[in-house]
């Protein structure tokens, strides 16, 4: 049964609030309108520019229009809710990491509530819940706290890129299980066993939905809160009430993702049975031990499992959808992939035959320097949430002698910053050997800083995300060739790049062609 729809009463209610609040949010908005806002294309008067920004991909459009008003800051109305786009570092950096304090609030994003991601830190506003959910993801995640966690991205990484050797044609498929399995054994202790285990397609679902939510806090729900009660019918009225439906449909799957991994451990943790370091035996064993004792921790079950919840769903996509971007450029570039190759041989040694001596562990990151210029290439080259997930601003402030209303919505447009000219030569252009410092002979361009975001939001799991991408790919190239597929005549077939437009701009499936380097490299994954 769907509680998020409504009766008349329900949507007369609805129409008169939808009203009230464009009154009042015209009232509010004649104190700063008179002010000198960053620029902006032309706009309607009552509906602002909220047809003329594109419904996908808008990130190219705000770049385009930054570059037309020679400006890193636009300021765009819609439906008189205020929103800047910043498409340079340097403006990130000046407000969303300097004045960090004034940004640290999330717009409200009612289509992903009504979705079922209501106390996921992605989504939560600024306030004391956040702090809470914030401090336990960020120090769960430095570099130090994700240690314990290598042995499950090894084995993880092993067992994907074995089960690759077994079906090569379903490498995409192996290494999102990859992502999925990581990642559910560091929220939930949950050990996925094979590719029909059902967590793995419950993930799935959870991907899908959120991947397909939109750009979050974009759709006219999003605006008008009240919206969110109409009846399902209206969805076949206007495609504007599409993402509510989605929203309504999917929510289900998010509820279950939450509830189905803790149920299966929260015994086990009660027992003491339960030994694999995750987020939830952690946090939950601290919670029991505040039971126990007659004391009061600070998170409740709720915030534990939100938090958990998070992981595995920030997490997942976010990782494989990397490393595929990487695959699909070393396939495309087998120059760059032999380089990785022959790194990958320096470091771990060659037999007597000339193979690959064993297989890579976290002891070769540091010195496999090259393939993590490849994985910071591919982060930029195809920035995975190109527009980010949005700020809000807490007070009035300025920048540039350009007024930032209080209340505004704060995209950092990373897809612009990888693109900008002044820090890239060639920017769409896959180039890893970019970063090799001057010094040592390269161009010493700056490593990205947008693909994690910014400030007091910036991305708690960045460092175990490029862990676990470092090794699955390190495994994979360690082990295996990539090509690309080749037609009868023996032409290759290359594929044609594209990416979905939302939360995050995941490849469209592609085809690759993946073979085991040589006998022995077969029998280090064999013999594991
Ligand atoms: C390559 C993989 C990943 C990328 C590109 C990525 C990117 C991002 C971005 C752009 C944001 C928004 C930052 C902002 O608002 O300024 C974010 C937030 C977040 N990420 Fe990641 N992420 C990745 C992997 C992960 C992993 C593995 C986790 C699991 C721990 C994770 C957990 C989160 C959470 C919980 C937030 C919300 C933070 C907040 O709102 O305070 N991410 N991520």
């Amino acid at each position: 049964m769907d509680n998020t729809s409504a009766s008349p009463l329900g949507i007369i209610t609805c129409i008169i609030s939808i009203v009230a609040s464009i009154i009042i949010i015209k009232f509010r908005r004649t104190s700063w309108q008179s002010r000198r806002l960053p620029p902006s294309p032309p706009q309607n008067p009552i509906w602002g520019h909220l047809r003329i920004i594109p419904k996908n991909n808008p990130e190219r459009q705000y770049l385009k229009w930054g570059e037309e008003y020679n400006t890193d800051i636009l300021y765009f109305n819609v439906l008189s809710q205020p929103i800047i786009v910043l498409n340079s570092v340097e403006s990130a950096h000046e407000l969303l990491d300097r004045r960090g304090a004034n940004y640290v609030d999330r717009p409200r994003f009612v289509v992903y509530e009504v979705m079922g991601w209501g106390i996921t830190l992605t989504f939560l506003r600024w306030s004391p819940r956040f702090r809470l959910h914030r401090k336990l993801l960020q120090q769960s995640f430095t570099p130090s706290a994700c240690k314990p966690y290598r042995p499950i991205q090894i084995e993880e990484a092993r067992r994907a890129i074995k089960a690759i050797l077994r079906k090569p044609h379903d490498w995409e498929f192996l290494l999102r299980q990859f992502s999925t399995a990581v990642v559910l054994r560091i929220g939930f202790g949950i050990d996925i066993q094979d590719e029909n285990d059902p967590y793995v397609q419950m993930a799935i679902d959870v991907e899908e939905a959120t991947g397909k939510g939109g750009v979050p806090g974009a759709s006219i729900v999003d605006f008008f809160p009240m919206l969110r009660f109409l009846p399902s019918i209206t969805e076949k009225i206007s495609t504007a009430f599409q993402p509510l439906a989605h929203a309504r449909r999917t929510r289900p799957s998010i509820q279950n993702l939450h509830d189905a991994p803790w149920d299966a451990t929260e015994p086990s943790i009660r027992s003491g049975e339960a030994w694999q370091p995750s987020f939830m035996l952690t946090h939950f064993s601290k919670y029991l031990d505040h039971e126990k004792n007659g004391t009061s921790g600070e998170a409740s079950i709720a915030d534990i499992k939100g938090a958990a919840g998070a992981i595995s769903i920030a997490g997942g996509n976010t990782t494989w959808s990397t490393i595929i971007v990487c695959i699909l450029n070393l396939m495309l570039h087998p120059e760059i992939q032999r380089k990785v190759q022959e790194e990958i041989d320096r470091v771990l040694g060659l037999d007597e035959k000339g193979d690959v001596s064993r297989l890579p562990d976290f002891e070769d990151r540091p010195h496999l320097k090259y393939l993590e210029l490849v994985i910071q290439e591919a982060t930029r080259w195809a920035p995975l949430s190109p527009l980010g997930i949005p700020h809000a601003s807490l007070e009035d402030d300025s920048y540039k002698g350009y007024h930032i209303p209080r209340g505004s919505v704060v995209f950092a447009n990373a897809w612009a910053m990888s693109r900008d000219e002044r820090h890239y030569s060639s920017p769409e252009e896959f180039l890893p050997d970019r970063f090799i410092p001057k010094s040592e002979g390269g161009k010493g361009e700056p490593l990205p800083e947008g693909p994690f975001g910014f400030g007091r939001r910036v991305c708690p799991g960045q460092h175990l995300a490029l862990a676990g991408v470092y090794i699955a790919l390190a495994t994979l190239v360690a082990t295996m060739d990539l090509k690309c597929p080749v037609d009868e005549n023996g032409r290759k077939i290359e594929p044609r790049v594209s990416f979905s437009s939302g939360l995050s701009g995941v490849p469209d499936s592609f085809s690759c062609v993946i073979t085991p380097r040589s006998a022995k490299a077969k029998k280090l994954l064999l013999d594991d």
